[in-house]
């Protein structure tokens, strides 16, 4: 079964509580929280505290995507905030199996990103200790960007990878993903679909995750 996360990068932040509840109410089985810092990628977002606040707004889990460099000096803040997932970027992370377990000690389940352009290798020797790989499938930094085809193949080889060493991670894709892309990406064996403009973008919500869901 296909899980959707909707990004609250898309949402109206004067309204923050009432968006993440229209989503929770309309079937989404999680909420992605995009964390930038202006270095790793050129935008500066969400930090710790609306982080926080999404956790006093819901009840689904939370999925935290780090786009940050150094993430091992915030990983502790956010798992205090409430993250139930957090995801670094391979890119990021010079110690990725020391992060991945910094993020296992502080009690949340950890994932790993990569960039649409980062061969699947990288995540080869971290495989075993992860619950999570985020395919980027928009260069990281903004919503509502264009979906990059060329990421779709990097989604079956992973299934592959993870079938090998019999780990049961999720497979999610991010970035453009829309009525269109979703059915590329769950065919190749993405189960996680984080979407935002597409979701948040649309008055009937419900409506939108079912379409994404294949429905
Ligand atoms: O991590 C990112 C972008 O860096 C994503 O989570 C986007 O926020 C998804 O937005 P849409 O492409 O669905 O509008
Ligand atoms: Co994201």
């Amino acid at each position: 079964m296909v899980k959707i996360a909707p990004s609250i990068l898309a949402v109206d932040f004067a309204s923050l509580k009432e968006e993440i509840v229209s989503v929770e109410e309309a079937g989404a089985d999680m909420i992605h929280i995009d964390v930038m810092d202006g270095h790793f990628v050129p935008n500066i977002t969400i930090g710790p505290m609306i982080a926080e606040a999404s956790r006093r707004s819901t009840a689904l889990p939370l999925d935290v995507h780090l786009m940050i460099e150094q993430p091992d000096n915030f990983i502790p803040a956010f798992v205090q905030a409430g993250a139930d997932i957090v995801t670094v970027h391979a890119e990021a992370c010079p110690h990725l199996h020391r992060t991945v377990h910094l993020i296992k000690e502080q009690g949340a389940q950890a994932g790993v990103a990569i960039n649409p352009h980062t061969p699947v290798d990288v995540l080869r020797h971290v495989l075993e200790d992860i619950d999570l790989v985020l395919l980027m499938t928009v260069n990281p930094g903004f919503g509502g960007q264009s979906f990059i085809r060329s990421a779709v193949e990097k989604i079956s080889t992973v299934k592959t990878l993870a079938g090998d060493l019999n780990r049961d991670v999720w497979i999610e894709v991010d970035g453009g993903i829309d009525d269109e892309t979703a059915p590329l990406c769950t065919r190749a064996g993405a189960n996680l679909l984080v979407a935002g403009s597409y979701v948040f973008k649309k008055d009937d919500r419900a409506d939108a995750l079912r379409k994404l869901r294949g429905e």
